[in-house]
């Protein structure tokens, strides 16, 4: 190679992350089995049951407006990460996603500030309605994110993220590790019911509001 020719190293192995962002990039959604460990995921699972046992998991809302009805479009129940108060799993899980966040800023100049995330449970038979993530009200976020937390999950529990894709609707099964990411804005998506509970992390990476 010449040395006034630019060196853009794409070479392998390239990071998980960065097989996100470059996935990211093409299609505007992308999905990574096994991105988490299993002995995190383990841990985030009992944790979230934990909560859930006592009573610190709420009927998930929509939109910014605290209390906003959800009853009818979603059937989960939520309890935000509250950072930088993070559990030692939370703490791991934070860690992973703060990196994938400097990742893609620096591979897709996304400007990504901030991070919010919740775990949520959705009983059996709960789901959530076709839907985008950007609020009409607040289109901070620019990136979501889902891990699930799920051992053993087979294809007849159900349960699957329905992707509307150009293409059709693509399903994808909630086995536990798997992240999965979508642009906040273009991708519109819903949880079909499934029939055991279903255990996740969703997180969205924000810009600064706009409006
Ligand atoms: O759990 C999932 O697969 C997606 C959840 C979702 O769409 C959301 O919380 O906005
Ligand atoms: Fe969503």
């Amino acid at each position: 190679m010449s040395a006034d020719q630019p060196h853009i190293d794409i070479s392998p192995p390239i990071s998980r992350a960065e097989a996100v962002a470059v996935a990211l990039e093409r299609h505007g959604w992308c999905c990574y089995p096994d991105f988490i460990d299993p002995a995190t995921v383990m841990a985030l699972a009992a944790e979230c049951q934990e909560l859930d046992r006592r009573g610190n998991l709420r009927p998930a809302t929509t939109g910014r407006a605290p209390g906003r009805h959800a009853g009818v479009l979603r059937g989960d129940r939520t309890h935000w990460f509250e950072a930088p108060a993070l559990s030692d799993a939370q703490r791991v899980l934070w860690g992973r996603l703060q990196a994938l966040r400097h990742v893609l800023n620096r591979r897709l100049m996304l400007g990504l500030e901030e991070l919010e995330a919740h775990y949520a449970l959705y009983p059996p038979g709960a789901g959530y309605a076709r839907h985008f993530d950007r609020f009409r009200d607040d289109d901070a976020r620019v990136v979501s994110s889902v891990i699930y937390l799920n051992h053993d999950w087979k294809s007849d529990d159900g349960g699957a993220l329905r992707l509307h894709l150009p293409d059709g609707p693509y399903d994808i099964a909630p086995r536990g590790g798997m992240l999965v990411m979508f642009l906040s804005a273009e991708i519109e998506h819903e949880v079909l019911p499934a029939l055991r509970n279903r255990l996740s992390v969703a997180g969205w990476f924000r810009r600064r509001s706009l409006t």
